[in-house]
């Protein structure tokens, strides 16, 4: 069973994607990108309703053939069979804003250059809020993710106690975003971090983010008996 020793995977040590652990992860991020551009695709079209309801049957039929295979209920179960890879390494291919086998992510890259940690994410059509613009939960999402990674330059890693964002203009859809944050303080299990998210060279976001080591294990927390 995986336990709480340090793993030595770190895709944060440079701005490179980190390879995909196996051929089938590979394949994954492909099928991942693909219902990526689908779903682009899906808000930015008009097909024909005959279309549209070939579309949803084709897909099921996929689906079905996809859902007839070993099953595992999130990045701790893929971890428990010891044969995808550590829980680090599933979580950068599974996780809600940055995994690259997760089509609802956006792929947000992050990396650590001494103690300043960089990002840079791109929202299409799919993340939109208000027109134009991408939704505020992304960018709260985004930035909540892009602190949990710059806080490790802090020594430690522990959950979001509170998350603080202060939207200063509308972030563009379609534009490459610029991240760049540094750990405030660290205060025993607290760690204070701050970033900006940046479109165009401009700041459209500050966020304040806490996060706290949590007093109990990462067995207890996140292992099902
Ligand atoms: C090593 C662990 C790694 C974890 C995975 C890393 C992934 C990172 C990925 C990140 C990216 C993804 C990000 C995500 O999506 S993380 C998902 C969103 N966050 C959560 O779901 C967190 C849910 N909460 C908890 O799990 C626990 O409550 C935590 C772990 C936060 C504390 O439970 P614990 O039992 O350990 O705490 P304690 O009671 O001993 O209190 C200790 C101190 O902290 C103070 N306090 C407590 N709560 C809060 C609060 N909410 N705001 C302000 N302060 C708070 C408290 O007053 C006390 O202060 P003091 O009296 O000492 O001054």
């Amino acid at each position: 069973m995986p336990d709480d020793s340090p793993s030595t995977f770190n895709p944060f040590a440079s701005a490179e994607i980190t390879p995909p652990v196996s051929s089938h992860w590979a394949a994954k991020r492909e099928l991942a990108q693909a219902l990526r551009e689908l779903s682009n695709t899906l808000v930015t079209s008009a097909p024909s309703e005959e279309l549209l309801k070939q579309a949803s049957a084709t897909i099921s039929e996929l689906n079905k053939a996809l859902a007839n295979s070993p099953r595992y209920y999130g990045s701790q179960e893929f971890a428990n069979t010891q044969e995808h890879g550590s829980r680090g390494e599933l979580n950068y291919e599974l996780n809600a804003i940055g995994g690259l086998s997760n089509p609802l992510s956006p792929g947000l890259n992050m990396w650590l250059e001494g103690k300043l940690a960089f990002g840079k994410v791109k929202c299409g059509y799919a993340y939109e809020g208000p027109p134009g613009f991408v939704h505020g939960g992304y960018v709260a999402a985004i930035l909540d993710q892009f602190l949990g990674m710059a806080q490790i330059a802090g020594g430690q890693s522990g959950m979001t106690g509170t998350l603080h964002v202060r939207y200063l203009r509308p972030t563009p859809l379609n534009t490459d975003l610029d991240l760049r944050g540094s750990v405030d303080r660290v205060d025993g299990r607290k760690t204070v971090v701050t970033a900006e998210l940046l479109a165009n060279g401009e700041v459209t976001a500050r966020s304040e983010g806490l996060f706290i080591r949590p007093s109990n294990t990462l067995k207890e927390m996140f292992e099902k008996d």
